[in-house]
Protein backbone atom coordinates (compact mmCIF):
# COMPACT_ATOMS: atom_id res chain seq x y z
CA UNK A 1 0.00 0.00 0.00
CA UNK A 2 1.07 3.32 -0.61
CA UNK A 3 2.51 5.53 1.98
CA UNK A 4 -0.37 8.39 1.60
CA UNK A 5 -3.10 5.82 1.05
CA UNK A 6 -2.08 4.32 4.74
CA UNK A 7 -1.98 7.87 6.60
CA UNK A 8 -5.53 8.45 5.31
CA UNK A 9 -6.79 5.06 6.33
CA UNK A 10 -5.07 6.47 9.70
CA UNK A 11 -7.21 9.42 10.06
CA UNK A 12 -10.44 8.14 8.80
CA UNK A 13 -12.25 8.33 11.98
CA UNK A 14 -10.74 11.80 12.33
CA UNK A 15 -12.58 13.03 9.69
CA UNK A 16 -16.08 10.93 10.55
CA UNK A 17 -15.50 12.71 13.69
CA UNK A 18 -15.54 16.75 11.61
CA UNK A 19 -18.28 15.38 9.97
CA UNK A 20 -20.16 14.79 13.07
CA UNK A 21 -19.05 18.22 15.19
CA UNK A 22 -21.93 21.09 15.14
CA UNK A 23 -19.74 23.24 12.45
CA UNK A 24 -20.22 20.84 9.60
CA UNK A 25 -23.55 19.44 11.00
CA UNK A 26 -24.87 22.94 11.22
CA UNK A 27 -24.03 23.53 7.69
CA UNK A 28 -25.91 19.73 6.75
CA UNK A 29 -29.07 21.53 8.50
CA UNK A 30 -28.70 24.99 6.45
CA UNK A 31 -28.99 26.67 10.13
CA UNK A 32 -25.40 27.22 11.25
CA UNK A 33 -24.89 29.92 12.84
CA UNK A 34 -23.83 33.20 11.05
CA UNK A 35 -21.40 34.53 13.73
CA UNK A 36 -19.54 31.03 13.84
CA UNK A 37 -19.28 31.54 9.88
CA UNK A 38 -17.49 35.08 10.20
CA UNK A 39 -15.56 34.24 13.26
CA UNK A 40 -14.45 31.18 10.43
CA UNK A 41 -13.94 34.04 7.69
CA UNK A 42 -12.15 36.13 9.79
CA UNK A 43 -9.47 33.39 10.73
CA UNK A 44 -9.55 31.57 7.30
CA UNK A 45 -8.86 34.56 5.58
CA UNK A 46 -5.22 35.33 7.38
CA UNK A 47 -4.81 31.31 6.70
CA UNK A 48 -5.07 31.31 3.40
CA UNK A 49 -2.55 34.40 2.49
CA UNK A 50 0.04 32.24 4.73
CA UNK A 51 -1.04 29.13 3.27
CA UNK A 52 0.18 30.77 0.04
CA UNK A 53 3.38 31.63 1.46
CA UNK A 54 4.19 28.50 3.00
CA UNK A 55 3.78 27.11 -0.97
CA UNK A 56 6.15 30.13 -1.75
CA UNK A 57 8.66 28.33 0.63
CA UNK A 58 8.16 24.55 -0.75
CA UNK A 59 9.57 26.57 -4.09
CA UNK A 60 13.58 25.77 -3.37
CA UNK A 61 12.95 22.37 -2.12
CA UNK A 62 11.73 21.25 -5.49
CA UNK A 63 13.98 20.51 -8.81
CA UNK A 64 11.02 19.91 -11.04
CA UNK A 65 10.12 22.45 -12.93
CA UNK A 66 6.23 20.94 -13.62
CA UNK A 67 5.94 20.77 -9.35
CA UNK A 68 6.98 24.20 -9.76
CA UNK A 69 4.74 25.28 -12.68
CA UNK A 70 1.53 23.26 -10.04
CA UNK A 71 2.86 25.51 -6.91
CA UNK A 72 2.77 28.75 -8.81
CA UNK A 73 -1.02 27.99 -9.86
CA UNK A 74 -1.28 27.22 -6.74
CA UNK A 75 -0.64 29.87 -4.96
CA UNK A 76 -3.09 32.08 -7.76
CA UNK A 77 -5.81 29.44 -6.24
CA UNK A 78 -5.65 30.20 -2.63
CA UNK A 79 -5.33 33.85 -3.31
CA UNK A 80 -8.12 33.76 -5.72
CA UNK A 81 -9.94 30.71 -7.12
CA UNK A 82 -10.55 29.66 -3.01
CA UNK A 83 -12.39 32.87 -2.56
CA UNK A 84 -15.82 31.69 -4.60
CA UNK A 85 -16.13 29.19 -1.20
CA UNK A 86 -15.50 32.29 1.03
CA UNK A 87 -18.31 33.95 -0.99
CA UNK A 88 -20.91 31.13 -0.70
CA UNK A 89 -20.30 31.77 3.31
CA UNK A 90 -20.22 35.55 3.35
CA UNK A 91 -23.94 35.38 1.47
CA UNK A 92 -24.99 32.90 3.87
CA UNK A 93 -23.88 35.54 6.80
CA UNK A 94 -25.70 38.32 4.43
CA UNK A 95 -21.89 40.39 5.00
CA UNK A 96 -19.82 42.22 2.52
CA UNK A 97 -16.70 40.03 2.40
CA UNK A 98 -14.84 42.62 2.10
CA UNK A 99 -15.86 44.43 5.59
CA UNK A 100 -15.51 40.81 6.87
CA UNK A 101 -11.32 40.15 6.20
CA UNK A 102 -10.65 44.22 6.89
CA UNK A 103 -10.63 43.41 10.27
CA UNK A 104 -9.27 39.01 10.12
CA UNK A 105 -8.11 37.63 13.39
CA UNK A 106 -5.61 35.44 14.56
CA UNK A 107 -7.48 32.99 17.65
CA UNK A 108 -4.97 31.04 19.27
CA UNK A 109 -6.40 27.62 17.19
CA UNK A 110 -5.93 28.86 13.95
CA UNK A 111 -2.76 30.62 14.82
CA UNK A 112 -0.86 27.08 16.65
CA UNK A 113 -2.45 25.57 12.88
CA UNK A 114 -0.31 28.32 10.77
CA UNK A 115 2.80 27.44 12.87
CA UNK A 116 2.42 24.10 12.51
CA UNK A 117 3.18 24.74 8.88
CA UNK A 118 6.10 27.42 8.97
CA UNK A 119 7.51 25.04 11.57
CA UNK A 120 7.93 22.33 9.16
CA UNK A 121 9.12 24.15 6.37
CA UNK A 122 11.87 25.75 8.08
CA UNK A 123 12.70 22.68 10.38
CA UNK A 124 13.15 20.12 7.35
CA UNK A 125 15.00 20.67 4.14
CA UNK A 126 12.37 17.94 2.28
CA UNK A 127 9.32 19.62 0.96
CA UNK A 128 7.59 16.40 2.26
CA UNK A 129 7.62 16.84 5.46
CA UNK A 130 5.78 20.81 4.98
CA UNK A 131 3.61 18.88 2.73
CA UNK A 132 2.33 16.28 5.00
CA UNK A 133 1.22 19.08 7.62
CA UNK A 134 -0.47 20.73 4.36
CA UNK A 135 -1.85 17.98 2.76
CA UNK A 136 -4.78 17.48 5.08
CA UNK A 137 -6.09 21.01 4.31
CA UNK A 138 -7.27 20.05 0.95
CA UNK A 139 -7.96 16.34 1.93
CA UNK A 140 -10.07 16.85 4.90
CA UNK A 141 -12.13 19.45 3.16
CA UNK A 142 -12.58 16.98 0.19
CA UNK A 143 -13.50 14.13 2.45
CA UNK A 144 -15.87 15.93 4.37
CA UNK A 145 -17.86 17.39 1.77
CA UNK A 146 -17.96 14.20 -0.35
CA UNK A 147 -19.56 12.10 2.80
CA UNK A 148 -22.16 15.35 2.92
CA UNK A 149 -23.13 15.20 -0.88
CA UNK A 150 -22.94 11.58 -0.21
CA UNK A 151 -25.28 11.74 2.78
CA UNK A 152 -27.39 14.65 1.94
CA UNK A 153 -28.98 16.42 -0.68
CA UNK A 154 -27.94 19.92 -1.03
CA UNK A 155 -30.73 20.76 -3.46
CA UNK A 156 -31.90 24.45 -1.35
CA UNK A 157 -29.37 24.27 0.99
CA UNK A 158 -27.53 27.34 1.27
CA UNK A 159 -24.12 26.11 1.51
CA UNK A 160 -24.38 23.83 -1.71
CA UNK A 161 -21.84 25.84 -3.62
CA UNK A 162 -19.19 25.22 -0.78
CA UNK A 163 -19.96 21.52 -0.78
CA UNK A 164 -19.76 21.32 -4.62
CA UNK A 165 -16.55 23.30 -4.82
CA UNK A 166 -14.32 20.87 -2.37
CA UNK A 167 -16.27 18.03 -3.39
CA UNK A 168 -14.66 18.51 -7.26
CA UNK A 169 -11.42 20.56 -7.16
CA UNK A 170 -8.94 19.09 -4.42
CA UNK A 171 -8.43 15.58 -6.83
CA UNK A 172 -5.87 17.12 -8.75
CA UNK A 173 -4.01 19.10 -5.70
CA UNK A 174 -4.14 15.31 -3.98
CA UNK A 175 -2.36 13.60 -6.46
CA UNK A 176 0.56 16.24 -6.62
CA UNK A 177 0.84 16.13 -2.69
CA UNK A 178 0.20 12.60 -2.73
CA UNK A 179 3.10 12.42 -5.06
CA UNK A 180 5.74 13.79 -3.75
CA UNK A 181 5.00 12.41 0.24
CA UNK A 182 5.18 8.98 -1.80
CA UNK A 183 8.50 9.25 -3.41
CA UNK A 184 10.22 10.66 -0.18
CA UNK A 185 8.41 8.29 1.90
CA UNK A 186 10.11 5.18 -0.10
CA UNK A 187 13.53 5.88 0.47
CA UNK A 188 12.78 7.69 4.08
CA UNK A 189 13.83 6.02 7.70
CA UNK A 190 11.75 4.63 9.84
CA UNK A 191 12.15 7.75 12.02
CA UNK A 192 11.54 10.40 9.31
CA UNK A 193 8.44 8.57 8.38
CA UNK A 194 6.79 8.62 11.87
CA UNK A 195 7.20 12.13 11.85
CA UNK A 196 5.36 12.43 8.37
CA UNK A 197 2.52 10.46 9.96
CA UNK A 198 2.68 12.96 12.86
CA UNK A 199 2.84 16.17 10.78
CA UNK A 200 0.12 14.84 9.10
CA UNK A 201 -2.18 13.29 11.78
CA UNK A 202 -1.88 16.65 13.91
CA UNK A 203 -3.24 18.49 10.81
CA UNK A 204 -6.17 16.46 10.47
CA UNK A 205 -7.01 17.80 14.33
CA UNK A 206 -6.05 21.37 13.63
CA UNK A 207 -8.74 21.28 10.98
CA UNK A 208 -10.95 19.91 13.28
CA UNK A 209 -10.08 22.45 16.08
CA UNK A 210 -10.37 24.84 13.12
CA UNK A 211 -14.68 24.63 12.92
CA UNK A 212 -14.78 24.27 16.40
CA UNK A 213 -12.40 27.49 17.12
CA UNK A 214 -15.39 29.18 14.59
CA UNK A 215 -18.29 27.36 16.34
CA UNK A 216 -17.55 28.88 19.47
CA UNK A 217 -16.35 32.15 18.84
CA UNK A 218 -12.87 31.13 20.49
CA UNK A 219 -10.70 34.10 21.32
CA UNK A 220 -7.24 34.64 23.63
CA UNK A 221 -9.51 35.77 26.18
CA UNK A 222 -12.36 32.92 26.20
CA UNK A 223 -9.50 30.38 26.73
CA UNK A 224 -8.60 31.61 30.24
CA UNK A 225 -12.17 32.35 30.84
C1 LIG B 1 -8.62 25.90 7.88
C2 LIG B 1 -8.82 25.56 6.45
N1 LIG B 1 -8.46 24.35 6.02
C3 LIG B 1 -8.63 24.03 4.72
C4 LIG B 1 -9.16 24.92 3.84
C5 LIG B 1 -9.33 24.59 2.39
N2 LIG B 1 -8.17 24.98 1.64
C6 LIG B 1 -7.43 26.04 1.93
S1 LIG B 1 -6.03 26.20 0.96
C7 LIG B 1 -6.43 24.80 0.15
C8 LIG B 1 -5.54 24.21 -0.84
C9 LIG B 1 -5.21 25.05 -1.93
O1 LIG B 1 -4.02 24.68 -2.52
C10 LIG B 1 -7.62 24.30 0.63
C11 LIG B 1 -8.22 23.12 0.10
C12 LIG B 1 -9.55 26.18 4.33
N3 LIG B 1 -10.07 27.13 3.53
N4 LIG B 1 -9.37 26.47 5.63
Amino acid sequence: MMFTQQLKEEVEPIIESIYNDPFIQGMVRGDLSKEAVIHYLKADHLYLNEFAKIYSLLIPKLDDKEGIKFLLEQIDFVMNGEVTAHYTLADYAQVDYKTIIKDGEWYPTSDHYIKHMYFNAYRYSDAAFTICAMAPCPYVYQQVALKMKERHDFNGNPFKDWVDFYATEMKLLMEHLDGWVDEFAEHASEAERAVLTKNFKESCIHEKRFFNMAYTQETWESVVE
